[in-house]
């Protein structure tokens, strides 16, 4: 049975019986569960997904020795299923009956006073993290959940949570975390370091507060800071880049102390922002918190604020844009140019990008940022941007694991080019957040990929899901498992190519993690990390097209866009080569 799916009555090794599930995550799954010898008394279980248990051991090494305090969540017994030594682990912990944050904020409508303390209750557990050197690495409003109605908050899942001696869990630049809750100057390392495989990111705890001022943000306006719909390379750049609507602007509500402090949480700096969670919370005092605006709840129900503008995505656009436009070898081009390039990209932009829709919450009246799921914990990813080739494939951050040293040939100087109207444009359309951290905006004549050799623990891999080296498999580029298959145009970066069906032990949907570069002629894709379930392993596996590596380029693109077709073979290998012809 997959763990996921365990029905209500079903009793797991260790005796605990199932009452119902109430989330699934990245990870793990939890379920409501009871002592079969102790009926009534809840418990939330916590199962991974997937046999390893790497985020949930360390989950569990914080929960019980580092992590305890009042408002962190409490673990009381762990065990495996269905068998005691190789099964799925799982743990136990506190059952926390109330909503997440923002749905408390937005279904129970508390005070602003009711809404700071549970934020300084939040600050003070910080604080007790940060000292005793945890960070959270992961807050957001589903990770804050509210105990009761009064709002006394429980922080959960720490499973991405740093503390000194902690195993590392990726070997990006960047922690897991969640997109729309990551700090400008973590954002910022990773446009600068997404190319350098030994950059490593150290979350502070200003990171943290960071997130706990958009945690702030969204309960008490009912919108993000920057929507997390938002194309990835806009939502990076407003994060670093733009000042976020004031929350009192938003919902005029909010006292003026409250709009401050929320402000102050988002600065763009670091040391601008309060420095500690034990600041913070005694900006948050409530004998500071007499006014009778405190009183009040969050939203109105009888005479509702007006509805304003959430965050506009056009402004982003221009914003981001004109952060690009600063970089020094744009300057001197004439004025009347680049407004002309603005205004045609804007154009488009209106034409291709999804939109911000509120909608209205029908019991408060007041608008919710709208987004597709509840958000799991991600790394930065690209996005696809307006391009006059048919379909463009969303790149995805460079792999968790250690990336294997590449024996690099001297790369070929890149040709000097005056700007041109032309050229701007396309400098413009093709860059972006991410791949703006490259100086060159494209070569013309591209290399072989030079060998490389497999990344560590890859034979493991093979062998765990019973893969070896010639074997191929198909794979398939883009959502829902790349259909409808069509012609797609590629960038250089990396792209997540899905297992198409199952393979031996590969499962559908497994996701390879894939490097794209091209030559004039052909498209290589090296895949040196698997995602299953949230999990991470390390793989050796190339497109292959006959008896060759790589893939054809079919007619279309350019220097900076390859167009091939979004359902491929993907082949096991012992090394990544550069010849082509060669035979495996
Ligand atoms: N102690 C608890 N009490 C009540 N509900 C809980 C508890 N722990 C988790 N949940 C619910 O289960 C969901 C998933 O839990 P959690 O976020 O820990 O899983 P995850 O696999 O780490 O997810 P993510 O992908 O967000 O990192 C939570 O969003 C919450 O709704």
């Amino acid at each position: 049975m997959p763990p996921e799916a365990l029905p209500p009555g079903f009793v797991l090794t260790g005796g605990w019986r199932v009452l119902e599930r109430l989330g699934v995550g990245g990870y793990g799954v939890v379920y409501r569960v009871e002592p079969v010898d102790s009926p009534g008394r809840y418990f939330a279980l916590k199962l991974t997904r997937n046999t390893a248990e790497g985020r949930a051991l360390r989950e569990l090494t914080l929960l019980l020795d580092r992590a305890v305090h009042p408002n962190v969540v409490a673990v009381h017994a762990c065990g495996r299923w269905p068998d005691l030594v190789t099964g799925h682990f799982y743990f136990v912990m506190d059952w926390v009956p109330g909503p997440p944050l923002h749905v408390w904020a937005d279904q129970h409508n508390p005070s602003f006073r009711q809404l700071a303390e549970t934020f300084r209750r939040v600050a003070l557990a910080l604080d007790t993290l940060h000292a005793g050197d945890v960070l959270h690495r992961d807050l957001k409003p589903e990770h804050i959940l509210l105990r009761d109605t009064e709002g006394d908050p429980v922080l959960i899942d720490l499973g991405a949570s740093a503390y000194t001696g902690a195993p590392t869990l990726t070997t990006g630049p960047l922690p897991p975390g969640t997109r729309h809750l990551r700090s400008p100057e973590a954002i910022r390392f990773h446009q600068r370091h997404w190319r350098h495989p030994d950059a490593r990111y150290q979350s502070v705890a200003t990171d943290d507060l960071y997130a706990l001022g958009v945690c702030l943000y969204r309960a008490a306006t009912g919108h993000y800071p920057f929507p997390p719909d938002w194309p990835a390379d806009v939502l990076c750049a407003a994060i670093t880049s733009q000042p976020p609507v004031a929350p009192s602007e938003l919902n005029p509500r909010i006292p003026p102390e409250l709009d401050a402090i929320i402000l102050r949480l988002l600065e763009k700096l670091p040391e601008q922002r309060f420095q500690s969670g034990a600041e913070l919370a005694s900006t948050l005092a409530p004998n500071r918190f007499t006014s009778e605006a405190w009183a009040t709840p969050l939203f109105g129900t009888d005479t509702p604020a007006p509805p304003r503008k959430p965050p506009s995505l056009a402004r982003a656009r221009v914003r981001d844009l004109e952060t690009r436009l600063s970089r020094p070898v744009l300057l001197v081009v004439p004025a009347v140019l680049l407004l002309l390039a603005v205004g045609w990209l804007l154009h488009g932009w209106r034409q291709t990008t999804p939109r911000v829709t509120p909608q209205i919450d029908p019991l408060e009246g007041h608008k919710i940022a709208r987004h597709a799921n509840s958000h799991h914990s991600e790394a930065v990813t690209d996005s696809p941007r307006a391009n006059p080739i048919p379909v463009t494939v969303a790149p995805v951050a460079p792999p968790l694991q250690d990336p294997t040293p590449v024996m690099k040939p001297p790369a070929p100087p890149a040709k000097p080019r005056a700007p041109s109207l032309a050229r701007l444009s396309k400098v413009a359309l093709a860059c972006t957040g991410l791949a703006c951290s490259s100086s060159t905006p494209y070569v013309q004549h591209r290399p072989i990929p030079p060998v490389a050799e497999c990344p560590a623990g890859a034979d493991e891999t093979h062998e765990r899901f019973g893969i070896e080296q010639g074997d191929q498999f198909e794979g398939s580029i883009g959502e829902n498992f790349g259909t409808p298959f069509r012609n797609i145009t590629v960038k250089e970066g990396y792209l997540m190519t899905n297992v198409h069906r199952k393979f031996k032990k590969l499962p559908a949907g497994a996701q390879l993690v894939t490097e794209i570069i091209f030559t004039n002629e052909r498209v290589y894709g090296r895949i040196r990390e698997m995602r299953v379930d949230g999990d991470v392993y390390p793989v050796c596996l190339v497109y292959y097209e006959f008896s060759d590596v790589g893939r054809q380029r079919l007619p279309g693109g350019d220097e900076e866009h390859a167009v091939i077709f979004n359902l491929l073979h993907v082949r096991v290998v012992e090394r990544f080569r550069e010849i082509l012809g060669k035979d495996w």
